[in-house]
């Protein structure tokens, strides 16, 4: 049996899962972690479960930090999980790649500088994930280690998409759009690529989650996306402040503010956080808004306006569309705003859906009404598409330095 450790650091959680590498479009799990850091109050909540097995629940103490809580928790865990399950490679979400690391590949200490280096343009992700890395590395250090990047399906953006006006010497310090959740746009791509067997689809594909972003695809290739050179731009997100006038940071700076405020500010205390004064978690900004609260309610509308412009901007980027796809925790349960954007969508030729969408049962459905143009919510699986990228590269290309005691031998690592 081949198998993959995933981690996916997100910005509000952290997802694990072991997949057994079969080659199948949706990958066996055989075991699944999800940690939630939002109540850092009582600590971080923990789900997990074995294959199709019912939930197991569970509080992480947060009194010495989330690495320190992650660490420990690991440290408990692996040995259980690697006694029922060989685990043949860990793939690892990395948001920021940079100009360096511009595919999946295998990553070990002699990277870690490099990738370090960027946590200051994606400080709410690239430090836990590498945090995670650097734990792993220590904890297996005989299994290969593979970095995934967000970044990675961006690169076809066209120059004049990922160019900002600036001047050449800032331009020339990597200062561009790189674009993020590339590993979810690339999966909604294919999952909509196979759901409606056209492999030169339009898509507007919407990632809303911790982070939210939109991407305009053609033909499985990404042609613009709304998120930059870090994942602060863009959407309106839980505590970020998405796209801003660059000149209010100006503004700021001279009436007193240093960096790290306005860091703190834009980073975790924006977004539907800031406008709602509520949460960053959309559930609690819909229930404020049910209740009347009018900031929460200005929150929801915020959100939305900044959605619909990035979907028209993707719209004209593709000059035209066949489908809107929306995925992440919000994108895939958050039923009000689905039902807002297929209405406010029926310019475009969306349809509304002849019988309410059925309760999903599967991994992508379509919310509109059959027709020209039609919105579909694909399930986010950053786990199964990074170890997609694990088993590619198990088959491709083993690590360049196994360790000693390490069995790749070029084709997937039957440790069984
Ligand atoms: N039923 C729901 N309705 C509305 N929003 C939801 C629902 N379930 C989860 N969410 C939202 O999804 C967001 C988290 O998205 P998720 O993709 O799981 O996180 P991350 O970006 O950390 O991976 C939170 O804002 C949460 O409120
Ligand atoms: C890039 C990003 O914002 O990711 P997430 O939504 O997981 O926080
Ligand atoms: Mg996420």
């Amino acid at each position: 049996m081949s198998t993959s450790l995933v981690v996916n650091a997100g910005s509000t959680s952290h997802k694990l899962a072991l997949l057994e590498l079969t080659g199948e479009e949706r990958l066996p799990c055989l075991w699944q972690t999800r940690i939630d850091w939002g109540g850092a109050q009582v600590g971080g909540l923990l789900r997990w479960r074995w294959g199709d097995d019912p939930w197991q629940h569970d509080t992480l103490s947060l009194d010495h930090g989330r690495r320190d809580a992650l660490a420990g928790w690991l440290a408990g865990t692996l040995p259980t999980l690697m006694e029922r399950f060989p685990i043949t490679a860990v793939g690892h979400r990395i948001v920021h790649g940079g100009e360096r690391f511009q595919e999946s590949q295998w990553i070990g200490q002699g990277q870690l500088a490099a990738l370090r280096s960027l946590i200051p343009l994606a400080p709410l992700h690239n430090k836990p994930a590498l945090d995670t890395v650097e734990l792993l590395l220590n904890l297996c250090p005989h299994i290969p280690h593979a970095g995934v990047f967000d970044t990675a399906f961006h690169h076809t953006i066209p120059e004049a998409a990922i160019t900002y006006g600036l001047p050449m010497a800032w331009r020339q310090q990597g200062i561009r759009r790189y674009g993020f959740h590339g590993i979810s746009h690339n999966h909604m791509a294919r999952s909509m690529a196979a759901a409606t067997a056209n492999q030169d689809l339009r898509l507007v594909s919407l990632h809303l989650g911790g982070g939210c972003s939109a991407c305009a695809v053609r033909g499985l290739r990404c042609q613009d996306t709304s998120m930059g050179f870090t994942p602060l731009e863009g959407l309106i997100m839980g505590s970020r402040c998405g796209s801003v006038d660059p000149a209010i940071l100006l503004h700021q700076l001279r009436h007193g503010w240093d960096l790290d405020s306005l860091e703190t500010v834009l980073q975790h205390q924006s977004g539907l956080a800031g406008l709602s004064g509520i949460s960053e978690d959309m559930r609690q900004v819909r229930q404020a808004a049910t209740q009347g609260h009018a900031q929460a309610q200005l929150a929801l509308d915020v959100f939305f306006t900044a959605l619909i412009r990035a979907v028209g901007s993707a719209v004209a980027v593709l000059q035209g569309v066949d489908v809107v796809a929306l995925s992440g925790g919000i994108g895939e349960h958050d039923q009000t705003l689905q039902q807002d954007l297929l209405a406010h969508l029926h310019w475009l030729g969306v349809r509304p859906a002849r019988q309410a969408p059925q309760p999903p049962g599967g991994h992508r459905w379509r919310l509109s009404g059959a027709g020209p143009v039609e919105v579909w919510v694909v399930q986010a699986d950053e786990e199964g598409a990074i170890a997609q990228e694990v088993a590619r590269l198990l088959e491709n290309r083993p690590p360049d330095n196994p360790s000693p005691g390490h069995r790749i031998t070029g084709k997937p690592n039957r440790t069984t």
